[in-house]
């Protein structure tokens, strides 16, 4: 049986992708490295022989076990069920999970979350740009922007995106060595090599590959051995024109505590950002989630979502899976009664998040990488009496504190010095573009728009 299975392989999976609707990118990225493995009774097994990815089987049995069921009844007239296996990947993952690291190729490729690609990625206003660079990135590595930087707020997606191209890409070049990394393993694999003396085994997995995707480098301000090594690692892949991509929570401008050079290199390239979204598109990711998990839910539950949570799209996804949980242990299907009573915790509609300098001060002080006791000191270094000042023109402009009492929440500033910083701001913001724009996303952050 396993034959004729083997020989009618390819008219199975071309038929599932036509019947089915199944993209090119998810045909070229997963089902072409399906291969029928083993038939045992009526089960056929099914091996994912795709090079250096760890992969979910589940993920694969939840999209594609009842599309291929049906093929391969309809090509075979015979009634077969289907399960996934990834071969290798307890020993990929024994490797990657492994305190001694030795074997330094085994995490490439590692930790890609099939579901983050382009094609569940929704786009709107807020990430249109950001997409669309990711995407020619994606198509031409190495090539069309390098650097790519993208920068936003938690939860808007930069993982995600960062994600889609290395899936993106790999569809394309199955054998391209990609890494995907967060600053922050970087940072402890660069100490954990240190300590181990295998600092040759780092530099050589990280400079002999063809793709960098390294996300939150907001992680490595002051930490400067990392730094120094990931200057190298950079330099090397950018001069053989390995494409690199960056995500932070902000511009390379403003990660304060990043070296000169980094931020220089940064700025280099391509940079975009990725905002809140908008009403719309938030119901579109709210529709495209459910549709995605399978979650039946009607559109005023779905409105009322979208109505009350807006600064992030991992919020968003939260009230989902919260909501879903609940019909499940009630068992109840989902109505809008359900759906107040599922998110009771989550959302109280009628508070809007007054905007109050302590915010203020909060928000700017996480921007710039300070503390808020720092903006309301008396330090006079630019690194932190600039974002004072920007405080100053903020807590004027977003709020009807007096001048007096503006000062009180900076610190018991006098007035004259408040006057004085307000201005500072107002007057640069005629000339500096940059300034504009961080202007512009701490009002978003303060005060995300509806
Ligand atoms: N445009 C989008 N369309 C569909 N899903 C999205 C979109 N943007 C974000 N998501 C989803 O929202 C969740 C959070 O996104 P992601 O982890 O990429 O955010 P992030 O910007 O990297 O956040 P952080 O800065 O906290 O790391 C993920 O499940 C992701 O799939």
């Amino acid at each position: 049986m396993l034959s004729l299975i083997k020989e009618k392989w390819n008219d199975i999976l071309e038929q599932m992708k036509i019947e089915n609707d199944i993209s090119e990118v998810a045909f070229t990225t997963w089902v072409k490295y399906f291969r029928p493995y083993k038939v045992e009774g009526n089960m056929i097994t099914i091996s994912i022989e795709k090079e250096n990815l760890v992969l979910d089987p589940s993920w694969f049995s939840k999209k594609y076990r009842m599309p291929l069921i049906i093929t391969i009844a309809e090509v075979l007239e015979t009634e077969f069920d289907v399960q996934f296996i990834i071969p290798d990947l307890s020993e990929k993952n024994r490797i990657s999970e492994d305190a001694e690291k030795t074997d330094s190729e085994s995490l490439i490729n590692a930790h890609l979350n099939p579901r983050y690609t382009f094609e569940t990625f929704v786009v709107g206003k807020n990430n249109d740009i950001a997409h669309a660079t990711a995407l020619a990135v994606a198509e031409d590595p190495g090539i069309y922007g390098n650097p790519l930087f993208i920068y936003g707020g938690a939860g808007l997606g930069k993982t995600h995106l960062l994600h889609s191209i290395a899936h993106y890409v790999l569809g394309k070049h199955p054998d391209y060595r990609i890494i995907y990394v967060t600053s922050e393993e970087f940072t402890n694999e660069l100490v954990h090599s240190i300590q181990h003396k295998q600092i040759e085994n780092f530099k050589n997995k990280y400079r002999n590959i063809d793709m960098l995707l390294i996300d939150d480098i907001q992680f490595i301000v002051n930490k400067e051995s990392t730094q120094e090594e990931f200057f190298h690692t950079f330099t090397t892949l950018y001069e053989s024109k390995k494409q690199i991509v960056i995500s932070s929570d902000k511009p390379p401008k403003d990660i304060n505590g990043l070296e000169d050079r980094l931020i220089t290199r940064f700025k280099a390239g391509l940079t975009v950002d990725v905002q809140p979204p908008n009403y719309e598109t938030r119901m579109a990711i709210l529709k495209k989630r459910a549709e995605l998990d399978n979650i039946m839910v009607d559109d005023e539950s779905l409105n009322y979502i979208a109505t009350n949570i807006k600064s992030s799209i991992r919020e968003l996804e939260g009230a989902l899976k919260q909501i879903y949980n609940f019909s499940r242990l009630r068992k109840k299907t989902i109505n809008f009664d359900l759906t107040k009573e599922a998110l009771e915790n989550i959302i109280s509609p009628e508070e809007k998040r007054p905007v109050t300098c302590e915010l203020i001060i909060d928000t700017v002080a996480e921007h710039y990488n300070i503390s808020p006791d720092d903006i309301k000191s008396t330090k006079r270094n630019k690194e932190i009496a600039y974002p004072r000042q920007i405080c100053m023109y903020l807590c004027r402009k977003m709020t009807a504190d007096s001048l007096q009492a503006v000062g009180n929440s900076l610190g018991k500033k006098d007035h004259t010095t408040i006057i004085h910083g307000e201005k500072k701001i107002s007057d640069d913001l005629k000339h500096d573009e940059n300034l504009k724009n961080t202007i512009d996303i701490l009002i978003k952050k303060i005060n995300p728009p509806t």
